[in-house]
């Protein structure tokens, strides 16, 4: 893979887990700031969606890491829709069934190794804003500004549930609120990468905070920094 990175672009992480915002927040602010964005979730639900359509278990770690390295995929911005071997997967790629699969094949060490270096290759300037779990621990150590996103796990279910439900998926508050507490546990409990905020990220709880409100807040730390006027 050829790799333009331009290692003095500056970065915002957001870290956090499911339904904290991140998602949100970090294309809003990637447009306002004109700057690049790193949606690193969609690299692990898209190498899970790999594998399960080549049929390899989400058992194999080496088989699965195989398929991150060599994965073709393609994200078209404009549109907001995402190809796998040339595949529409946009619907798919953000299902619960996709988030569970995605945080199984994301505790393998190898699978993120693989993926490490296709998510360095978006640092490129003006800027980039890179949406995850290990972005300001292990993929951006040196961000210029780092972001735990959280909010009571009771909150993003039901973020989470009324986006399924707009989106036309049927399911129960209670079904997606034991998804969200498992999902937490597996990636917080792992060894490679956990979910854990780095010792220089601002802790930001969202819980009781509009979109708008948690910007606000990120905002004011970027014009410390004199990344905005
Ligand atoms: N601060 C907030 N207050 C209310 N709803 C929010 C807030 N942040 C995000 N949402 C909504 O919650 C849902 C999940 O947000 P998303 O950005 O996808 O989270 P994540 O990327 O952390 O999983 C979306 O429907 C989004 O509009
Ligand atoms: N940097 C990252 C991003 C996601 N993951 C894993 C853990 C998550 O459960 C899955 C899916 O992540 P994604 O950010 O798309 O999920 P949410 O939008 O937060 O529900 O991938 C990770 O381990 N490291």
């Amino acid at each position: 893979m050829t790799v333009f990175m331009d290692q003095n672009a500056p970065v915002l992480t957001i870290d956090g887990p499911s339904g904290s915002g991140k998602g949100t927040v970090s294309t809003l602010l990637a447009r306002e700031l004109g700057w690049h964005f790193l949606d690193s979730g969609a690299l692990y639900r898209l190498t899970a969606l790999c594998a399960l359509s080549h049929g390899v278990s989400l058992d194999q770690e080496s088989d699965v890491a195989v398929l991150a390295e060599h994965l073709d995929i393609r994200f078209d911005v404009e549109r907001g829709s995402v190809f796998l071997e040339g595949d529409d997967v946009t619907r798919e790629l953000r299902t619960e069934k996709t988030g569970a699969a995605a945080s199984r094949v994301a505790a393998y060490p190898a699978v993120r190794h693989a993926l490490l270096a296709r998510q360095r290759a978006f640092r490129t300037a003006p800027g980039l804003v890179a949406d995850g779990r290990d972005m300001g621990t292990v993929v951006f150590p040196d961000a210029t500004l780092k972001i735990f996103l959280t909010a009571s796990s009771e909150e993003r279910a039901r973020r989470r549930y009324e986006q399924l439900r707009d989106s036309g998926v049927g399911t129960s508050y209670d079904e997606v609120l034991s998804e969200v507490i498992a999902r937490d546990e597996r990636d917080s409990s792992r060894a490679a990468s956990p979910l854990i905020p780095a010792n220089d990220a601002r802790l930001l709880d969202s819980t009781h905070l509009s979109v708008d409100e948690v910007i606000d807040a990120i905002r004011v730390d970027l014009q410390k920094l004199k990344l905005i006027g």
